[in-house]
């Protein structure tokens, strides 16, 4: 059996995120993913070498890429002979991804791997309609003539125009992924003024930190864009409160709809990449390490047969993380929380101070706990970067990575003080959620 080692994040690259058919429109997912990780490359002077793995993967993927991750190194300035791999858990993704180098670093299977995420709601897989499909293959598999013209008989003029295109709506329910949060923000009673509050502190971090030069060393420019292009500087809350609802707006309830283009991330084409290695690892490589990844967790909710929401398996994974790290709720300097919609996050806040919920449904004798709100996505998050699914959970492990080494440096003044930690929690599609801790 192997030791388990310490897993450190080294850094992290991505480009900056376009809105859905905005300036992106013509990149495809393997473009964009090969674009972050060159960029990673050249930032880290990885050019020629063979890593461990990279690992990534989209959420909406179109069949010609096979695997997609092995095309992009393939096409990327890494030694070609660097294993590759593509892993999907919807807006898990990235962070997923993440874990799997992770695990691979501590039990000492590889020294070094980067994990990563890609997505575009623009260059979306479109497929022909299922009948056409049918038909189409039955066609291909025959083996006489005749055959074939009675497979064919089953063409229908209006077929090849039907096409098929991706839903964001979840499988099992047909409903997207703004109404099932619309149903969860109901449950739980968030307000919109709530919604809108989070959302504005989330666009002027995020301009903040581009300000103060933070995502300099984090994000490389890529076709004209510099910085997220769904960030609005100059948001206000008139200007969201003037928004019309767009989730919750029909059935019972409807009255009361709160989530807005504003309050909720926007489809969005992005990709990003983390580097992770051993402290050996990058001790050789004259590589400063930015945090530690020290715990994760993984958690599924019942929505389909119980009241669970959707987004909330969170809620879940961090209570149990908690319980194996031996730490509380409050342990943290920062806390990063995907931000799906303004309401999850509110929502998923609302269910760890609720005793009654804590107690019936997670098993504590009280509410898991509040976090000081000044910690939370301090340098925004998916509502004013935008969301390109499985890009997501890179943007925040790099993000964090750094800003802990940031503050550990700014605050000991180079003596050793105590741990900093940060908190990761992604909500996924299919009821799922994955979280980490990172550490410095
Ligand atoms: C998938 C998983 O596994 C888990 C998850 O993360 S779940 C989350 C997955 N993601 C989603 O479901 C995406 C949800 N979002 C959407 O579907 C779409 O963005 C949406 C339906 C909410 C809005 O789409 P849209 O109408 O095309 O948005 P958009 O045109 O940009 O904005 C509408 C208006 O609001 C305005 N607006 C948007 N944000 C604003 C802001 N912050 N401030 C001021 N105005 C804003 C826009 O300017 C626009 O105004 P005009 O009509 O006057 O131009």
């Amino acid at each position: 059996m192997e030791t388990v080692r310490r897993v450190a994040v080294v850094g992290g690259n991505r480009i900056p995120f376009a809105r859905s058919n905005g300036r992106y429109a013509d990149a495809s997912n393997q473009d964009m993913l090969t674009t972050a990780l060159d960029g990673l490359v050249a930032r880290f002077g990885l050019a020629g070498q063979r890593l461990g793995e990279v690992v990534a993967g989209a959420v909406l993927k179109h069949p010609r890429d096979f695997n997609l991750t092995r095309e992009v190194v393939l096409g990327s300035r890494l030694d070609p002979r660097t294993p590759a791999y593509d892993i999907q858990q919807a807006c898990g993704t990235g962070l997923e991804a993440t874990i799997l180098v992770a695990n691979k670093i501590a039990l000492g299977q590889i020294d070094a791997g980067v994990a990563g995420g890609v997505d575009t709601t623009s260059d979306a897989p479109l497929a022909v309609n299922e009948e056409f499909r049918r038909t189409l293959l039955k066609i291909s598999a025959s083996r006489t003539l005749t055959a074939r013209l009675r497979a064919a008989t089953r063409l229908r003029p209006h077929q090849p125009f039907l096409p098929e295109t991706p839903r964001n709506a979840e499988p099992r329910t047909g409903l997207s992924m703004g109404e099932h949060a619309a149903i969860t923000a109901r449950q739980w009673g968030i307000d919109r003024h709530s919604q809108d509050v989070l959302t504005l502190a989330s666009h002027q971090r995020l301009a903040a930190a581009y300000e103060r030069g933070f995502f300099d060393d984090l994000v490389t420019p890529y076709l004209g864009l510099t910085r997220d292009q769904n960030l609005r500087p100059d948001t206000s809350m008139e200007k969201l409160a003037a928004l019309r609802p767009v989730f919750g707006t029909r059935g019972a309830g409807q009255a009361e709809a709160t989530m807005t283009a504003g309050n909720s991330s926007p489809l969005t084409d992005g990709a990003s990449t983390v580097l992770l290695a051993s402290e050996e690892w990058a001790a050789d490589h004259h590589l400063p390490v930015l945090a530690y990844l020290t715990f994760s967790e993984v958690a599924a909710v019942d929505f389909v047969h119980g009241d669970e929401g959707l987004l909330m398996a969170p809620v879940y994974a961090v209570p149990r993380m908690l319980a194996r790290a031996g730490l509380s709720l409050t342990d943290f300097d920062y806390y990063e929380i995907h931000e799906a919609f303004a309401s999850q996050v509110l929502a998923t806040l609302a269910a760890w101070e609720s005793a009654e919920f804590c107690k019936e449904r997670l098993g504590l004798d009280g509410p898991l706990g509040t976090i000081d709100r000044s910690k939370l996505n301090v340098n925004g998050s998916s509502l004013a970067a935008g969301h390109p699914f499985a890009a997501t959970g890179g943007r925040i492990v790099a993000t964090l990575a750094k800003l802990l080494a940031e503050d550990a440096r700014e605050s000991a003044g180079g003596r050793a003080a105590r741990p900093r930690r940060g908190l990761i929690s992604i909500c996924a599609s299919g009821g799922q959620g994955v979280v980490a801790i990172l550490e410095r």
